[in-house]
């Protein structure tokens, strides 16, 4: 039924003698007295087969927004880029103003030069229709929530660092579904995990897209004060359709001059405008602007316009050639800092989940709030960074395939590994103090103990001679009462010899019962049961016994010894010496 509904749905839009009609998931264009039909299918929900921009942040009922933790996990904790220093670009603004569309520009330019790459410019060939994260025209919104590029980039910066570099896409602001909430959440988590932050705008840097800084210079205010470092690194101002060349020209030349203009801070200026922009600048390491020529009208009006760069203006292209780079060659790349510290993609996620618990409420967090989700992040990805350190030195020394050690070595070894552990924790730069790090470091102790008794379990089970304990009781059970059973009945004591019997196939029963579970996997609890049964079996009776003898035998072997030594004892008890 949604299927016909679907299908029943029809758009037409007309420009300039073209016609197109939208048909469920085709596309009829009327061009030139000729018909092109197109399927959309590709264009609205890209082939997962290739890379395509993952939907981490979704809206959810009642103006929230849901983070996939699954999405972005599978994303940033991939073996080659975890624990990589992560750069993150985004692109912030209103909606409707080419957001995605210059993204998939910074795609062509990224796949080029960090992916699989290919010969020639980077900005592809004419006639190629720009793909990447979902653009197009009209005057809906097209991007909700956050996304985030699939293919995590890779690189080596000229200081020798490997980098990965996250490209992502951020729902546009003010259009007629969102509100303040929601444009204020995607444009404060945007900022605060990202290490290059585009703000896209139209036209001009307007007053208020000065104020709209403003959600979060407090909380940069704060973070300055407690780390000492500047919060954020780097803010580009884009502005596009820039119409005043003869002002200021196109390009990070004229974006300058306009950026100086605008956040010029003179004493004729009123004060709340003096000390936002004062704000503003403390908060960012970098602060540049860069003006867009318009891009032409058949990118502006054409519904039939696909992205292909020979309907794009050549003074557009140009500004784009020197854009992209310009933000994204290994030497324009800013690794993400918070708190001073570079994140590593693993640190990204948890971050995440920090930024977005605070903005599940109704209300717009305090920014001594967003402080707080930030030092608790800081003492989450320490804290993780330590399991790592220990997991991963414990499981040289004891892990999978390696042989068993003696149980007093392994506590060895672990409580110098832990200390080792605790040193990575305590030497990572945290905001909010001791105080709070002293509840996750106690917190850490105890983790890291659970996870030593797994490592121990593990380790106690490769000692062969342990493993071999049940099978051994039940073997020698069966033996013990298979020659009690043989005596009695030579002594004619049938029916004891007949319990005896009985005893001996009870414990080959459970004994094929034990090899059965330990082979199938089945009846686990029940094998336990056979284990522990055996264990008691050892540990109070056979164990003394078996020590008994041994003790029994010594003594006889040492008096024997004795005895050849000293010669036998004469009558008074004395021995004769040989
Ligand atoms: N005037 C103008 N239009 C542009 C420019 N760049 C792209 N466009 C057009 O703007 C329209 C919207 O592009 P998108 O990239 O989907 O815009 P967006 O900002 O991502 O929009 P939302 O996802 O709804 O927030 C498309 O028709 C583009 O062709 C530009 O620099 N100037
Ligand atoms: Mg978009």
């Amino acid at each position: 039924m949604a299927e016909f509904d679907e299908h029943k749905h029809r758009e037409t839009n007309s420009l300039e003698g073209e016609e197109q009609a939208v048909v469920g998931k085709l596309s009829l264009r009327f061009q030139a007295n000729d018909i092109v039909i197109e399927d959309l299918t590709e264009k609205e929900s890209p082939s997962r087969s290739g890379p395509y921009g993952v939907q981490i942040v979704n809206t959810g009922p009642d103006h929230t927004f849901v983070l996939d933790e699954d999405a972005l996990a599978d994303l940033l904790l991939k073996d080659d880029v975890k624990d990589r220093a992560v750069v993150v670009i985004s692109v912030v603004g209103a909606f409707r103003k080419g957001k995605s569309f210059l993204l998939d520009f910074f795609l062509r330019y990224m796949q080029h030069k960090y992916g699989s790459g290919g010969g020639g410019d980077w900005l592809g060939s004419e006639d190629a229709p720009l793909r990447g994260f979902s653009w197009r025209g009209g005057s809906e919104r097209d991007t909700t929530g956050i996304l985030m590029w699939s293919e995590v980039f890779k690189t080596t910066l000229e200081n020798g660092e490997k980098v990965a570099i996250v490209l992502l896409d951020t729902q546009g602001a003010f259009d007629s579904e969102s509100t303040v909430r929601d444009n204020a959440t995607v444009f404060a988590l945007s900022t605060m995990l990202s290490s290059t932050q585009i703000y896209n705008l139209s036209q001009n840097i307007q007053e208020d897209d000065l104020q709209h800084l403003q959600l979060f210079t407090e909380y940069g205010r704060l973070a300055l004060e407690a780390s000492g470092t500047t919060p954020f690194q780097r803010l580009q101002f884009l502005v596009r359709d820039w119409s005043f060349p003869y002002e200021a020209p196109y390009g990070a030349e004229g974006g300058r001059e306009i950026l100086q203009r605008r956040l010029k801070t003179s004493d004729n200026k009123h004060r709340e405008l003096q000390s936002l922009r004062q704000h503003i600048t403390s908060c960012f390491s970098e602060i540049a602007c860069f003006l867009m020529p318009h891009p032409g009208l058949r990118v502006a009006t054409s519904p039939a316009f696909d992205g292909r760069l020979q309907d794009i203006e050549p003074e557009f292209k140009r500004s784009l050639q020197q854009l992209v780079p310009m933000l994204l060659s290994p030497q324009a790349l800013v690794p993400k800092l918070i708190n001073g510290q570079k994140v590593t993609c693993r640190d990204l996620l948890q971050y995440f989940k920090s930024y977005m618990n605070i903005y599940k409420g109704n209300e717009l967090p305090e920014p001594k709030s967003m402080l707080a989700a930030t030092a608790e992040a800081n003492n989450l990805t320490a804290v993780a960074e330590a399991k790592e350190v220990y997991t991963r030195l414990m499981e040289e020394i004891c892990g999978g395939a390696k042989p068993y050690l003696q149980s007093a070595m392994l506590e060895a070894e672990h409580h110098r590994v832990r200390d080792k552990a605790l040193h990575a924790f305590q030497s990572k730069r945290k905001m909010g103090g001791d105080v709070i790090s002293e509840g996750y470091c106690k917190q850490l102790t105890q983790d890291l103990e659970e996870q030593f008794a797994q490592f121990a379990a593990h380790n106690e089970s490769k000692n062969i001679f342990k493993a071999a304990r049940t099978p051994s009781v039940y073997f020698t059970i069966a033996m013990v009462f298979y020659v009690l059973s043989g005596a009695c009945a030579l002594l004619g004591l049938y029916a004891l010899a007949n319990l005896c019997n009985m005893a001996m196939f009870v414990a080959l029963l459970t004994l094929v019962l034990w090899a059965y579970i330990r082979y199938s996997g089945e009846m686990r609890e029940l094998g336990v049961t056979i284990d522990d049964a055996a264990n008691m079996l050892w540990d109070n009776v056979m164990k003394p016994m078996y020590q008994a003898c041994l003790e029994k035998s010594l003594e006889h072997a040492a008096a024997a010894a004795a005895e050849r030594a000293l010669g036998p004892p004469t009558a008074n008890g004395k021995h004769k010496q040989l």
